[in-house]
């Protein structure tokens, strides 16, 4: 394809190994507002900010904006909990840093099911896993404010129920074989469930997030959009740049999830909204049409506007065209 050519001509040559040594910002820290039980225990005001921050983007929206094209969802506490205790680790559900690899044939084989993070250098992929693991202080997760610092493929395993894993970034100081090693992955990992594409909040959609995007199309891979360092971002800005993705999902893909997700690693948000995410990446390996109806009513259930024009099933049609392995669906009907 000509535009692979194109995406080998973006990515090659970004990193040179005499780079200067990359300063780590290792140390682990969970953030205090890390856990639910913490942020249901701070007054009102502040937990509905914390939980549901996108209630305040509406007053920034225009008078003329149809607002029926947007849904507020507002999980309750109890959901929110119970898709935390997947990220809880316990000595029957150990979360462990498990291996790396830079080339496919040195990946594990693994039969869980696999979620990935991909996007440009810096945006925020190994922070994001790192306040994912907030409640497994043991599990370090290297995150850099240099570009480029992980420059592996990481594989970190949460309990029997799957695995995430992080992944180099693209663009600026990406690792030379960049390319050879994340396209074998996206189209040939068996176990991939679903793949979320992070864009920067401050700069919106780049070239580079572009060509991948065409990558995960290309690749029939159901993949989300996440935006992040909304902490970062003045909140009109991200409005406008929540309107444009939104237009840009309908537009111009197929197997985008039809909602951009907003996240900041330092609000416990990224808890509730990322892992509420993840849940249904179980409850969809079920094949009946009952179980797909309520894992989309759960994958809906999350704190943000969503920006979704279709009604659930009919997302699930179009974002949905990978089937688990039929082994996945023994195996997780036991979770
Ligand atoms: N303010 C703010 N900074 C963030 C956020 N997420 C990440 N950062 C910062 O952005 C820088 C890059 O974060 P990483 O998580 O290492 O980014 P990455 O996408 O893994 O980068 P590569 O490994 O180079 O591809 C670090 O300095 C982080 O502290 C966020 O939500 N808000
Ligand atoms: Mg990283």
């Amino acid at each position: 394809m000509a535009y692979r050519r194109f995406v080998r001509s973006l990515f090659s040559n970004i990193y040179t190994p005499n780079q200067q040594c990359i300063r780590l910002v290792s140390t682990r820290q969970a953030h205090e507002l890390a856990s639910l039980r913490r942020v249901s225990l701070l007054p009102e005001k502040k937990r509905l900010g914390l939980l549901y921050p996108f209630s305040s983007l509406e007053a920034h929206l225009s008078r003329q904006v149809d607002k029926s094209r947007f849904q507020l969802f507002q999980p309750d506490l109890e959901a929110l909990e119970s898709a935390e205790r997947l990220f809880t680790p316990s000595p029957k559900h150990q979360i462990v840093y498990s291996s790396s690899a830079v080339r496919i044939d040195h990946m594990p084989e693994l039969t869980q099911p696999e979620v990935c993070f991909i996007g440009r250098s810096n945006v925020g992929k190994s922070s994001l896993i790192r306040a994912l693991f907030s409640l497994a202080s043991e599990v370090e997760v290297r995150v850099s404010k240099t570009p480029g610092h992980t420059k592996k493929l990481n594989f970190f395993t949460v309990g029997k129920a799957f695995t995430l894993v992080d992944m180099p970034g693209y663009g600026y100081r990406a690792p030379e074989d960049f390319v050879d090693m994340v396209e074998p992955y996206l189209q040939e990992r068996k176990n991939l469930m679903r793949t979320f594409l992070l864009v920067d909040g401050g700069a919106g959609l780049q070239k580079f997030d572009l060509v991948a995007v065409e990558m995960c199309e290309e690749f029939c891979i159901p993949y989300v959009l996440v935006v992040t360092k909304i902490d970062k971002t003045r909140q009109g800005a991200l409005l406008s740049l929540l309107l444009q993705i939104h237009d840009f999902i309908e537009d111009k893909t197929n197997t985008c999830f039809p909602q951009p997700f907003l996240v900041s690693y330092c609000q416990s948000v990224v808890i509730g909204v990322i892992i509420l995410l993840l849940q249904p990446i179980i409850c969809l390996t079920f094949p009946t049409d009952a179980k797909v109806a309520y894992a989309m009513l759960h994958f809906s259930s999350l704190p943000f506007y969503a920006l979704l024009r279709h009604p659930p099933l009919q997302v699930l049609h179009s974002t949905r065209n990978r089937k688990p392995p039929a082994e996945f669906q023994t195996h997780l009907r036991t979770i």
